[in-house]
């Protein structure tokens, strides 16, 4: 069974947990950097990017974070985790980890729709995703190697580039575990990538 942890400074950790274990991975919580070395993919969960940052900062994370991702290991950022791998964010001078092509904007469906669901197609992995949106972000480019899986209104709501994986909405707050369980498929296949 691969080993997903869940980035767990703030935000929606065991609720990942709960989704990880019931698409059959084993989740571990990570609160320091050195159990980065104990696991094959990582969550970057939703919560508040600012908060997230001043404590990734804090506990010494950012450049361990940079390296995970850049050794190849998967990440799928939801939400303020999808903030987090941005490499560029509408309005702010810089980026947090700054991993995956895309420009984000921040809380972008405005007030009106702070808090909201949809049900929307998802490439490869579902034709009616419940996805929850909260306080969301979207993304408004994408790079060439970019692939965008989901859109609501057309805006941009998930997409994939290599071993990177990010929603603006919340997978971990249903039970439908489909987006979940693609990631720890695409963290499965990267672990034979990685020994072979
Ligand atoms: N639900 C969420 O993760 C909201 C993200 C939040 N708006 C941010 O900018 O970090």
């Amino acid at each position: 069974m691969v080993k997903i942890g869940v980035l767990g400074l703030q935000g929606a950790v065991r609720e990942h947990v709960r989704s990880i274990e019931a698409a059959q991975g084993e989740a571990i919580v990570v609160k320091k950097k050195e159990q980065l070395a104990e696991i094959d993919g990582l969550i970057l969960p939703g919560g508040e990017s600012t908060t997230m940052r001043r404590l990734i900062n804090q506990y010494g994370f950012l450049e361990p974070l940079q390296q995970f991702g850049q050794a190849g290991k998967p990440i799928f950022g939801t939400c303020a985790g999808l903030i987090l791998l941005a490499k560029e964010i509408v309005g702010q001078p810089a980026a947090h980890l700054g991993l995956m092509d895309i420009k984000v904007e921040r809380n972008a469906f405005g007030r009106q729709r702070e808090s909201f669901e949809a049900i929307l197609p998802i490439k490869d992995i579902a034709d009616d995703f419940e996805a929850v949106f909260i306080r969301a972000p979207y993304i408004v480019e994408v790079g060439p190697n970019v692939e965008v899986l989901a859109t609501d209104q057309d805006r941009i709501v998930a997409a994939r580039e290599g071993h990177y994986l990010c929603s603006a909405f919340h997978p971990e707050l249903t039970d439908d575990y489909r987006l979940t369980a693609y990631f720890v498929k695409m963290v499965e296949e990267s672990q034979k990538h990685l020994a072979s």
